[in-house]
């Protein structure tokens, strides 16, 4: 793996084709070639656009996922409210616009969110993150069609997780001496039976005099988020930290908004908090938005691939080395500390619901 010194990043995200870690006949230089773009990619965005997804995710499979969703959307209210988000369960349901917040402001957007089953018998409603899915009768193809989708997201999340590791250095190809440290075992372990959530959301037009914005500035929690979105332009930004850029968050950093518009054919992707943590800080999760002010009603489906909620999440030694060759032998103790991302999520989620619990 060259180490480079990356060039400033442009003002567009890189695309990463993902198709050599898809085939059946993987070819060793093209995967070796993904996954240098891809180091370079979470290095200097921890954002991309994930193309050479066709093997899995067809363009009809793309468009009837949107449709479904945006059809759902046009039900009438009373029925979506019938799938409204319960307390206790705290995650699972319909949300009307301005029940999710985002940094105690409300966010523009009407949503309904799924998160991966658990066994019945560990069910407990009055828990959060716990109690059954809440499919929508109308349109009748919401169901399958989305749980297809969630399978392929599987693949795909899959996939990316072994080009993240080759992107850090570790052998993936290599039988078990290869992976000598055992790290490669232990990332696939983090997702031999992923965590998983699926949101639909729906944006209408952010009005000029909202409080908030579409969705308020924040970071993802967990592994990749994998964002199928609507033709819409203009709506998801991305912050691009730099000292001298015109614009700042909420903490006063400084840096660049820029638009991730969609690209056909291809998600955008990004890296969560947890890959922070394995990758020993050297991909950062990005500060991300949207800001949908065109005329149209948009539909996005961002689907987060997750480690099970009892992986014990830790920088791994391979990262630690890269992040020393790269930035320094001071740079090794980083300030990202272990942590079991089921602790993790459960904290993030009850905050997401914080202006509700206080009104
Ligand atoms: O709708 C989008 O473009 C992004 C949504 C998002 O960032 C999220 O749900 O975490
Ligand atoms: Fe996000």
């Amino acid at each position: 793996m060259p180490h480079l010194v990356n060039p400033p990043p442009s003002s567009s995200l890189p695309l990463i084709d993902l198709s050599p870690f898809l085939s059946p006949k993987p070819d060793p230089d093209a995967r070796r070639n993904t996954a240098r773009k891809l180091h370079s990619a979470c290095l200097d965005y921890g954002f991309f656009y994930c193309t050479g997804l066709d093997s899995v995710v067809s363009p009809d499979d793309m468009r009837h996922a949107l449709d479904v969703a945006r059809a759902f959307f046009n039900t009438p209210d009373d029925d979506k409210l019938k799938l409204r988000i319960k307390p206790g369960d705290g995650a699972r349901g319909y949300q009307r616009i301005g029940e999710n917040v985002t940094q105690y402001k409300k966010d523009w957007h009407e949503g309904w969110d799924a998160y991966k089953p658990l066994p019945p018998s560990l069910e407990d409603p009055s828990k959060l993150l716990h109690g059954p899915n809440q499919w929508p009768a109308e349109p009748a193809s919401f169901r399958p069609v989305l749980e297809r989708w969630v399978d392929k997201m599987h693949t795909v999340g899959h996939a990316l997780m072994e080009a993240t590791a080759m992107a850090l250095g570790i052998d993936v190809d290599g039988d078990a001496k290869g992976d000598e440290s055992g790290e490669w075992a232990r990332m696939k372990s983090w997702v031999a039976d992923p965590f998983w959530v699926m949101r639909c959301i729906g944006y209408p037009p952010l009005p000029p005099d909202a409080e908030g914005v579409s969705c308020g500035a924040h970071k993802d929690y967990g592994n990749f988020t994998l964002l199928h979105a609507d033709s819409t332009p203009g709506a998801l930004q991305v912050f691009l930290p730099s000292p001298s850029g015109p614009d700042s968050t909420s903490t006063g950093e400084r840096g660049t908004w820029i638009d991730a518009n969609p690209v056909e054919g291809a998600f955008v992707v990004n890296v969560g908090e947890m890959v922070e943590v394995y990758s020993a800080g050297l991909y950062k999760a990005t500060l991300h938005r949207v800001v949908h002010k065109s005329e149209t009603y948009r539909v996005s489906i961002p689907f987060f691939f997750e480690p099970t909620l009892e992986a014990l999440i830790e920088p791994l030694p391979s990262a630690v080395r890269l992040r020393r060759e790269l930035l320094g032998p001071d740079s090794a103790a980083t300030s990202v500390k272990p942590v079991i991302y089921g602790d993790f999520l459960r904290s993030k989620v009850s905050n997401n619901f914080a202006l509700e619990d206080k009104e």
